[in-house]
């Protein structure tokens, strides 16, 4: 199981969680990766933590002020990067022309979606892995795979019919390693989690408690 913690803009020090999820990960043998606030991903991948970006701009290299470019994310120490997060969402067009920046780049990508029809949508335009969280869900106690657990296996099926070879995750209240196992159980490959990590007390007690469901 891929364990993908988003710090969105909580108020963490992403550092001390980077170091966490890599002694974690190297300890239990999890790929655990840590998707920091773009200013932090070159501090945050100096820690040796697989390091992911948040969203990746639809645009090649130009007069693109504000925008947060494909290689500048990879040169900061990123490996892969969400896309269509449900809180930084993109119209179709964009979310093609984002995954066309990370090839560029050599990012790897998980493309998000609500419901398992956007899954579908999703996992035509290529990704890696594409994301099923249900935004009501999002930053609640209860994870996905307890509160709604026909959605993701809905969307492991709408992800193969469309290509086997994307990888399905699940996220939204994905705190526990029972949660993680249930995610696994349903098909999940992996779990796109924050508020359990990132408001934790000690991110990495909460990690510990993630990986013990691996
Ligand atoms: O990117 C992470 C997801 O939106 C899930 O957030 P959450 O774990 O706080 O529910």
């Amino acid at each position: 199981m891929f364990v993908l913690v988003n710090l969105k803009a909580y108020p963490c020090d992403p550092v001390a969680v980077a170091e966490a999820a890599h002694a974690v990960a190297e300890e239990h043998g999890v790929r655990i990766a840590v998707a920091p606030q773009t200013a932090h991903l070159d501090r945050v991948a100096a820690t040796g933590v697989e390091t992911w970006a948040q969203h990746v701009a639809p645009l090649d290299h130009g007069s693109h002020t504000g925008h947060t470019l494909a290689e500048a994310l990879t040169d900061a120490g990123a490996v892969g990067t969400l896309c269509n997060h449900s809180e930084r969402r993109l119209k179709l067009a964009d979310i093609d022309s984002a995954l066309d920046a990370a090839d560029r780049a050599g990012l790897e990508t998980v493309v998000c979606a609500n419901n398992p029809e956007q899954v579908a949508a999703a996992a035509a335009l290529g990704p890696d892995a594409v994301a099923v969280e249900p935004p009501a869900l999002i930053g609640g106690d209860v994870s996905v795979a307890t509160a709604d657990p026909g959605i993701v296996e809905e969307a492991v099926a709408a992800a193969a019919a469309v290509d086997p070879d994307v990888a399905v995750y699940c996220g939204a209240g994905v705190s526990t390693g029972d949660d993680l196992t249930a995610a696994a159980d349903l098909g999940a490959e992996g779990v796109l989690l924050a508020s359990g990590v990132a408001k934790a007390d000690d991110p990495r007690a909460a990690l510990e408690n993630l990986v013990s469901g691996v």
